[in-house]
């Protein structure tokens, strides 16, 4: 059955991808045509094949108004926006902060953690009276903080879900609070991971949200139907003892990882220049066992040989308060 849904699919997204092929080699010919360009060297087909869609149906239907807003990479390799280390270093500073907020909440956790680690979070607890000089323990005051307010105090901004500035293209994501400098980390695509073999007919129909990697693997980032009962069904199949292997608190209006919006980031048009832009990571083996409860992806298989993809959103500029974040979905790796 996995096999005949899994052929499925690859017929489906031939089709989709032919249909999308079509669009684009049309567009490309009278243009062509038009600017006298027919015969130059690299021809409209072999663009297309080094054409590497986010969302397939949505460049059939576009494409042809969108042509300048296409984003060029010289190499698949050059693709990624600041480092690896970077990414780590950002996502590993919001989910401790996360972390730490909601300590009196962890114990089950807490006491499987080995020694050394424990007493880091302790020791990031305590701290002294003014004038006593007494240690205090700061989980005894502590305020629980929003989500949002937990980024706001780590990176120096909050993002939220809202209408779209775009007419009718439902919601999208806005800087809602602070600054966000050129180069940071804005915010996660969430979803279940499928490698390229993986069945994801049914979870495909009518589904704007699934978002192609560079190397084929796909993320179904939709928040309702099929699509969140499989992240949900994945999400208990992976859990030990106490130790969430991911969070599916993005589906539900009480987020637990304020960066996990990324999928309802739209897309640049003519008017409204790409401000961030999408980068794939891998999560490394040694991430702390305590913090993958924040990572919004999961595995649809569970093979234990690959790393978890995820996605980030990486500021392409500096991005004030009020401003509406807006990614590209075509990308051409030559
Ligand atoms: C990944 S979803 C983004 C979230 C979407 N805005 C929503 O509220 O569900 C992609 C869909 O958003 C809409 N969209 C994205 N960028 C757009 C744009 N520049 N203009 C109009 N619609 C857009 C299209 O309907 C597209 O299929």
């Amino acid at each position: 059955q996995a096999f005949s849904l899994g052929r499925k699919r690859v017929e489906r997204r031939t089709t989709l991808s032919k249909v999308a092929e079509v669009v684009w080699l049309r567009t490309n010919r009278s243009r062509e045509e038009k600017d006298g360009r027919g015969k130059e060297e690299v021809t409209g087909q072999q663009r297309w094949h080094r054409y590497k869609y986010r969302f397939v149906p949505w460049i059939a239907l576009n494409l042809s108004q969108n042509q300048r807003t296409l984003r060029y990479v010289p190499d698949n390799s050059k693709d990624k926006i600041i480092p690896d280390e970077d990414v780590l270093g950002a996502l590993l500073k919001v989910f401790r902060a996360l972390f730490i907020n909601d300590f009196s909440r962890q114990t089950d956790i807490l006491v499987l953690l080995p020694e050394a680690i424990k007493s880091e979070y302790q020791h990031s607890l305590v701290s002294h009276h003014p004038r006593t000089e007494k240690p205090v323990n700061r989980i005894q005051q502590q305020k629980l903080c929003q989500p949002g307010e937990v980024l706001f105090n780590t990176l120096g901004f909050s993002i939220s879900r809202e209408t779209s500035s775009l007419i009718s293209a439902g919601k999208g994501v806005f800087v809602t609070r602070g600054f966000v400098p050129k180069g940071t980390v804005v915010s996660m695509y969430p979803g279940t991971v499928y490698q390229q073999h993986e069945p994801i007919f049914f979870q495909s129909i009518g589904n704007p949200f699934i978002f192609r990697c560079l190397d084929g693997m796909l993320i179904d980032g939709n928040d309702k139907g099929i699509s969140k009962v499989v992240y949900r069904s994945c999400n208990g199949r992976d859990q030990l003892g106490p130790f969430k292997m991911s969070d599916c608190t993005w589906l539900t209006s009480e987020v637990q990882n304020p960066l996990a919006v990324g999928q309802y980031v739209n897309n640049c048009s003519n008017d409204k220049a790409a401000n961030v832009c999408y980068q794939e990571f891998d999560v490394p083996e040694l991430f702390p066992m305590e913090l993958k409860q924040y990572l919004p992806n999961i595995m649809f298989s569970r093979d234990t040989r690959s790393l978890l993809r995820c996605v980030v959103l990486v500021a392409l500029r500096d991005i004030q308060q009020g401003e509406e974040l807006f990614s590209n979905y075509y990308t051409i790796v030559n």
